[in-house]
């Protein structure tokens, strides 16, 4: 096979009648149509034969991953717009996003905050006087959500119960009998009960909630997040100091899923407005720590 033909791919399959193929068939036709392309100038921009793309817009090609980015790349949309998995952004999204894309961090958190005041109604005199700790277990997210409730005078929410609560069955038989999709369900609307309540609280969140868009955003917009954090060594201390005896069993693994989990969710959790570090402190000094954080 020539360089030629290897840049330029054939149609490996034909699938005619597919009704997945049909919809990509129907989407292409649409996306190039609205953006006056030819097929040879699609063909030339993707690097993907003008035969093939053809075969696409016929529903009878079956293109492979790396195509389809190619030609979404081309089109100038996210691969999950070619698939329909996503609507195509309105036009006015994307100038707004390039603005956003020059902002820093920092900047870009401001941004969310203002946007969520205006667009979601979020109240910043509410959200000051509500505070949400995220972070893995054993962190203290508990012990110092209680102290610091009661400090406040305002309530205390443990979201774990809170879904427990909502479901009238302990969190294992959720996992055990309704599974993951349904815990996160419980999970949102368990938070959507407590935000819709009035005032101030402190709410302890199980340790992955962080990993819910959609919940973690609602949390960020309504609260103020704090990620309590720990090494790993001292996660694994205190969950065992507290009588979970399971990780004694094989300690080498459970340390190693530890560290793993902790290291898959450091970026979110990192996206919390604060950070208190509890390493090497008691429980008194970190909750010093943390009044001193919120009201500095
Ligand atoms: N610096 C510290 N800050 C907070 N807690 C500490 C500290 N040092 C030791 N501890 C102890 O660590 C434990 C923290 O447990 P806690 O139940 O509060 O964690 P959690 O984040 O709520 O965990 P989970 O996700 O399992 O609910 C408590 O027993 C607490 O006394
Ligand atoms: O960190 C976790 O993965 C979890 C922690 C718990 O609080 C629960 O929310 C749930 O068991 C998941
Ligand atoms: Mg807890």
């Amino acid at each position: 096979m020539t360089r030629r033909q290897a840049a330029m791919p054939e149609a490996a399959d034909t699938d005619s009648g597919d009704p997945v193929l049909q919809a990509l068939a129907s989407r292409l036709r649409l996306l190039r149509a609205r953006r006056a392309m030819t097929r040879r100038a699609l063909a030339r921009q993707s690097r993907v034969s003008e035969r093939y793309i053809a075969q696409l817009e016929a529903g009878t090609g079956n293109a492979s991953l790396v195509l389809l980015h190619r030609i979404a790349a081309a089109l100038g949309v996210p691969v999950g717009v070619l698939l329909q998995e996503v609507a195509e952004p309105p036009p006015e999204l994307l100038p707004v996003q390039r603005l956003l894309e020059r902002l820093s961090p920092a900047q870009l958190a401001e941004a969310r905050h203002l946007l969520a005041e205006r667009f979601l109604a979020v109240r910043p005199d509410l959200r000051r006087q509500r505070i949400a700790l995220v972070g893995l277990r054993g962190a203290g997210k508990s012990t110092l959500g209680r102290r610091l409730a009661g400090r406040r005078g305002v309530p205390f929410h443990e979201l774990d119960r809170e879904i427990e609560r909502e479901a009238a069955v302990e969190l294992r038989e959720i996992f055990e009998m309704q599974g993951q999709a349904a815990f996160r369900r419980l999970e949102r609307a368990a938070l959507d009960r407590l935000l819709a309540g009035p005032g101030g609280m402190v709410i302890a969140t199980g340790g992955s909630l962080v990993t819910e868009p959609d919940t973690y955003e609602t949390l960020l917009a309504h609260c103020r997040v704090v990620w309590i954090r720990t090494s790993p060594d001292e996660h694994m201390r205190r969950v065992v100091e507290q009588g979970d005896l399971r990780p004694i069993r094989d300690s080498r693994q459970a340390m190693r899923d530890l560290k793993s989990i902790l290291a898959s969710r450091e970026s979110l959790y990192a996206r919390a407005d604060l950070v208190l570090d509890t390493s090497g402190q008691d429980e008194d000094r970190s909750f010093r720590d943390l009044l001193d954080l919120l009201e500095p």
